[in-house]
């Protein structure tokens, strides 16, 4: 069964195409996130899911409903829900309201983890950015929902406490939905990624280890490019980014001797899901 459903959406602003024929689906209990560089559309998606955007064209159904009613539902905007006049207390008061909760309960439940006895008495204007952060991400999560949209939950956040907020978040084996600039925190967190770029998804949503393991080669040879050391791969599968070349190499290849007799100004790595997203992305639009 899935809990978000998108179909054929299409979304354009000022003349300017934002999503391009977008359908994919998110399935019970599934972790997943979704990548994409600045201005590729995370958060118009956002909107246009709990129905803040109408979009030109396409369907999308949450819990298997077109009109779905949204208390089930914990969202972070990237806009953070925040009264800054309020102190934190007073604002998780007013949502204890709205979701007909005790505030001790809350407290008992949340404070901890989500370090908000420090900051309880705190006026919101004079929170950091991360503190502000955590304080929308419980009021995300505290009536206990069954689906969570969250928009780059994690930025600005301490990592120290990010795994904590993330266990609570995942509890119960909840369906959690988020956009994140951290590829390395979807790589150890997404039970699935999907990765938007010029409108659409550039690959199919896969696990990250999978979407690492199909790339073709585990290791990749970083240098910078010259039309003198590209004339070299011929048989090579590369893609070139910010004036470097990224080949994708076997480990032992004879590749690396014969770049090493080129520049000793090169690096070899593990590839991970940057690599994944430049790929695929590269070969889509052919650069
Ligand atoms: N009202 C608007 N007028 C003009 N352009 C807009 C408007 N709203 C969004 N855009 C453009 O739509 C594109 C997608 O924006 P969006 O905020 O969805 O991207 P994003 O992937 O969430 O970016 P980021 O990672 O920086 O948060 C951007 O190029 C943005 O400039």
């Amino acid at each position: 069964m899935n809990k978000i459903l998108i179909t054929n959406i299409s979304y354009s602003v000022k003349g300017k195409q934002i999503l391009n024929d977008l359908s994919f689906e998110v399935k019970q209990n599934e972790v997943f996130a979704l990548i994409g560089k600045n201005g590729s559309g995370k958060s118009s998606l956002i909107d246009i899911i709990l129905q803040d955007l109408k979009p030109d064209s396409g369907e999308v159904k949450l819990f298997g409903k077109e009109k779905c009613n949204y208390k089930n539902v914990g969202i972070l905007y990237d806009h953070l829900p925040l009264i800054t006049l309020l102190r934190v207390e007073e604002i998780i008061k007013y949502y204890c309201t709205v979701h007909k909760l005790k505030y001790a309960t809350i407290a008992q439940h949340f404070f901890e983890d989500f370090e908000i006895k420090p900051i309880e008495k705190s006026f919101i204007r004079t929170l950091s950015l991360g503190e502000k952060k955590r304080v929308s991400i419980l009021l995300a999560v505290m009536h206990n929902p069954d689906l969570l949209i969250l928009d780059e939950p994690f930025a600005n956040v301490d990592p120290t406490i990010t795994n904590r907020i993330w266990n609570v978040l995942k509890r119960d084996g909840r369906t959690i939905f988020f956009t994140t600039h951290n590829w390395a925190d979807a790589e150890k967190r997404a039970d699935k990624v999907a990765f938007l770029g010029n409108g659409k998804l550039i690959a199919k949503p896969l696990k990250p280890a999978e979407a690492i393991k199909n790339l073709p080669a585990q290791k990749k040879l970083i240098f910078t490019s010259t039309q003198e050391v590209e004339r070299l791969l011929t048989k090579e599968t590369y893609y070139k980014h910010d004036g470097n070349i990224v080949c994708f190499s076997q480990p032992g290849s004879s590749l690396f001797r014969v770049i090493a007799q080129y520049t000793s100004n090169f690096s070899i790595q593990d590839v991970d899901l940057t690599d994944v997203y430049l790929f695929h992305l590269k070969a889509e639009s052919h650069v």
